[in-house]
């Protein structure tokens, strides 16, 4: 039988003859054998019927001029097919999550769930917040509820002291999605480890629910400090034999901020500007390498030390231009929505590409942030760092030292913790 291979772009196998038919007139022959050498060889069964259908279209699509009848016939062939693949529920169609923001009255939460109620992919899309949070969730649905989109705005009201586990049934069953800003934010002079033991079990009390009622479902922990409560509560979804990676942590802020600073620097557009930030999600252990993206590498070398510090303090910048009133939000909030819309793309079976903070075996530490791939199951693959310049060499060192201190608070809160049933 013939070798398949994934191509990246679908996330589809294919046999070189599909894949070069597709490409020919496209790519140089060599471009052509040169990406084939990247793709990974296909294993395993599971997605061979829709691989073939999806052959087919492509090898279809290559085809010079197919008569009329011929071409209809072959494109409903392909719309029955896809429409199959839609039903096999191996992947979900467009416009059918349902998604929840836990601390969707908050600062990050209001317009994170504006953001998310936008998404076309976005069906239900439940608000969940306490009774004393600055507005009733109920205000924040009914007001959603109002954009001309299709998703369906519902809110979701806790008292304190109580859990998660016991009112949340309704809310996250059948979930796709749980992002999580819920928690308290940091003020002036504070760093995000100080937050870490008040957070940690407000988060453990909504990813004990997500166990319970949306076991399958991705949740992105926005709630600082990230390098601590990722670990926490990936171990704790472990020890109750649940998939670690469905906990991912939002560093998405690093990477929108390194592209913004690129862009003032250069006078390029940040739109097209694309660095990875690596590392964790505090001080230090933020690493952006601007030796990857096209645009960032162009910047001199002897401004690089400072354009990586401004990234490291950007948070810390926003904490103190508010005052005492918070940390960044609207920021944040864009940032959750473009992690949110590429995990829900993943799920739809469009394989995307995000820095996120996720249990990792690419360096020597446990959790760490690097590009990952979004696909059918939400992580699907955690990427190598790829080349690093000397500066960024040694700054891997320094990340490493810190983030370890924080990564084992983490996993000695999951030691002392479990997750109810
Ligand atoms: N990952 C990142 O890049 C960033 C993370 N953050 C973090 O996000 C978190 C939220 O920040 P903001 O929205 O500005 O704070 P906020 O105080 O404005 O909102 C937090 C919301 O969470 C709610 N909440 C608290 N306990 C809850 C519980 N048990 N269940 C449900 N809701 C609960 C509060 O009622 C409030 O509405 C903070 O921990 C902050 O440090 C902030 C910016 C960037
Ligand atoms: O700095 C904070 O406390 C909030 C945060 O994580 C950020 O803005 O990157």
């Amino acid at each position: 039988m013939a070798e398949r291979r994934v191509d990246p772009d679908d996330g589809v196998a294919y046999t070189w003859e599909e894949f070069s038919t597709f490409y020919a007139g496209k790519y140089k022959k060599k471009a052509i054998e040169a990406y084939w050498e990247e793709c990974e060889v296909k294993k395993g069964r599971r997605t061979k019927a829709v691989a073939k259908a999806k052959a087919e279209a492509k090898t279809k699509k290559a085809e010079p001029k197919a008569a009329p009848k011929a071409k209809a016939k072959a494109k409903a062939k392909v719309k029955a097919k896809a429409k199959a693949k839609a039903e096999s529920k191996e992947v979900k169609s467009a416009g059918n999550f349902k998604v929840c923001v836990c601390g969707g009255a908050g600062g990050i939460g209001q317009p994170l769930s504006m953001l998310m109620a936008l998404d076309p992919n976005v069906k239900e899309l439940c608000v969940f917040d306490l009774s004393v949070a600055m507005v009733p969730p109920a205000g924040v649905a009914a007001d959603l509820g109002h954009l001309e989109r299709k998703s369906d705005v519902k809110g979701y009201v806790m008292e304190v002291g109580q859990k998660p586990i016991d009112n949340l049934k309704e809310c996250l069953t059948g979930c796709d999605l749980v992002l999580v800003p819920a928690g308290m934010p940091r003020k002036p002079g504070m760093t995000r480890d100080d937050l870490f033991k008040v957070n940690a079990d407000i988060a453990k009390g909504i990813v004990e629910a997500c166990a319970k009622f949306c076991p399958e479902a991705v949740l992105g922990l926005i709630v600082n400090p990230v390098n601590s409560i990722v670990p926490a509560m990936a171990e704790l979804y472990k020890k109750k034999g649940l998939d670690p990676l469905k906990i991912v942590g939002i560093t998405t802020l690093d990477v929108v901020r390194a592209n913004k600073f690129s862009g003032e620097i250069t006078g390029k557009n940040p739109n097209y500007i694309n660095v990875p930030v690596i590392g964790g999600h505090a001080g230090t252990t933020i690493l952006p390498l601007f030796s990857q993206d096209k645009v960032a590498k162009t910047i001199d070398a002897e401004k690089i030390p400072d354009l990586d510090k401004h990234v490291q303090d950007a948070g810390t910048d926003v904490v103190n231009a508010k005052s005492g009133k918070g940390s960044a939000t609207l920021s944040m909030a864009y940032a959750g929505a473009r992690l949110g819309k590429s995990i829900l793309a993943g799920l739809m079976g469009k394989k995307r590409i995000e820095c996120a903070y996720v249990k990792s075996d690419i360096t020597d530490l446990p959790y760490f942030a690097s590009k990952v791939q979004f696909g059918e199951k939400g992580v699907t693959k955690v990427l190598p760092l790829g080349e690093l310049s000397d500066y960024e060499k040694k700054r891997l060192e320094e990340v490493k030292t810190q983030l370890k201190t924080e990564i084992d608070s983490g996993l000695k809160y999951a030691e002392e913790n479990s997750l109810a049933d």
